[in-house]
């Protein structure tokens, strides 16, 4: 969620499970107050919150023990996700997740796990041998630091490349648990602009792994042809842990409510 959804986190509450996780964004165009506001408003939901850290986007170390310090005053600091960040050139000391991990302010204000991302389809602007490195090197200083974590990936549209790189996870001996990102359901348009915005996929690969027509764009698609495929390719014994980490593009309602009614589905299938 971003700071704008926290009318729609209120509304949808009781659609979503007590105890789920929800990341809070560090968008440019939000100050502190607005993310403390969102987390706040994750803790009084009953559910967890898990504010992202944008590394690029701290303007110092004092920057970021304030933004630690406040979450824990908030009691939102047992989880953070750790991302790089946008900006082409950093806004202060740290450049990289890798850092932040690094820096030792997450024992010292409460962190106890700090999630890191991952690409399937690869990152526009960093080269594979390096988002390699820097996952590798991440996952290892998350042990190194006494820290517990995970993997988010970046949300996709296609099942083929996230076999392909969870496999290529586990091959380097990385054993964090993974949360495949999905976008939740959402006007056909909408997802387009989002995946054009992050450099995921193409609009015509989209549309033919998500099947809808790129002569008609106003309906609205949701991951469950992705769910599928990927809950029948997933191994547990091969695989390690593998879930879902929703990005709720279309609305934090919408989502919650698909979710609710693909489970239902599920277990009326598995019933029958
Ligand atoms: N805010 C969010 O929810 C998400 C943001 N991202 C973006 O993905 C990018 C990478 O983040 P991480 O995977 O945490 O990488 P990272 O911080 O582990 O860095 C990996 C490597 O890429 C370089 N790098 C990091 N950000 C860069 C950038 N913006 N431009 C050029 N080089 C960069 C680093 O110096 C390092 O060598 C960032 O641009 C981040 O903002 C990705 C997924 C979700
Ligand atoms: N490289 C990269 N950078 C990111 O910042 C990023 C990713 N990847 N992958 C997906 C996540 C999710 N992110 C975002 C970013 C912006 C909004 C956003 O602008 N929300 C608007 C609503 C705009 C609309 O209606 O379309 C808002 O104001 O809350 C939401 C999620 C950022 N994320």
């Amino acid at each position: 969620m971003t700071g704008k959804d926290v009318p729609h986190l209120l509304d949808a509450r009781d659609a979503i499970a007590q105890g789920t996780r929800i990341n809070v964004t560090f968008l440019e165009n939000e100050d502190m107050d607005v993310r403390l506001a969102a987390a706040r408003a994750v803790n009084e939901g009953g559910f967890v919150p898990v504010p992202h850290v944008s590394a690029r986007r701290l303007s110092s170390r004092t920057a970021l023990e304030e933004y630690l310090g406040a979450l824990q005053e908030i009691g939102a600091n047992a989880q953070i996700f750790a991302v790089g960040g946008d900006p082409t050139t950093p806004h202060g000391p740290y450049a990289d997740a890798l850092s932040i991990i690094e820096s030792g302010l997450c024992q010292q204000y409460g962190v106890q796990s700090v999630s890191i991302a991952g690409y399937p389809e690869g990152h526009p602007d960093i080269s594979e041998p390096d988002l390699w490195a820097a996952l590798t090197d991440k996952a290892a200083a998350l042990g190194d630091q006494g820290l517990s974590g995970g993997i988010i990936t970046q949300f996709g549209f296609d099942v083929d490349p996230v076999m392909t790189w969870i496999e290529q996870v586990r091959e380097r001996g990385i054993e964090l648990p993974i949360r495949i990102g999905v976008p939740g359901p959402a006007g056909v348009r909408r997802l387009m602009r989002y995946a054009s915005r992050f450099g995921v996929g193409t609009s015509a690969s989209i549309a033919k792994k998500y099947g809808f027509s790129l002569t008609n764009l106003l309906g609205s698609a949701g991951p469950d042809r992705f769910i599928g495929e990927l809950a029948g390719r997933l191994d547990r014994q091969r695989h390690g842990e593998v879930r879902l980490h929703f990005y709720t593009f279309g609305g934090l309602g919408a989502t919650s409510r698909w979710i609710s009614d693909f489970d239902e589905n599920y277990e009326k299938e598995a019933r029958r």
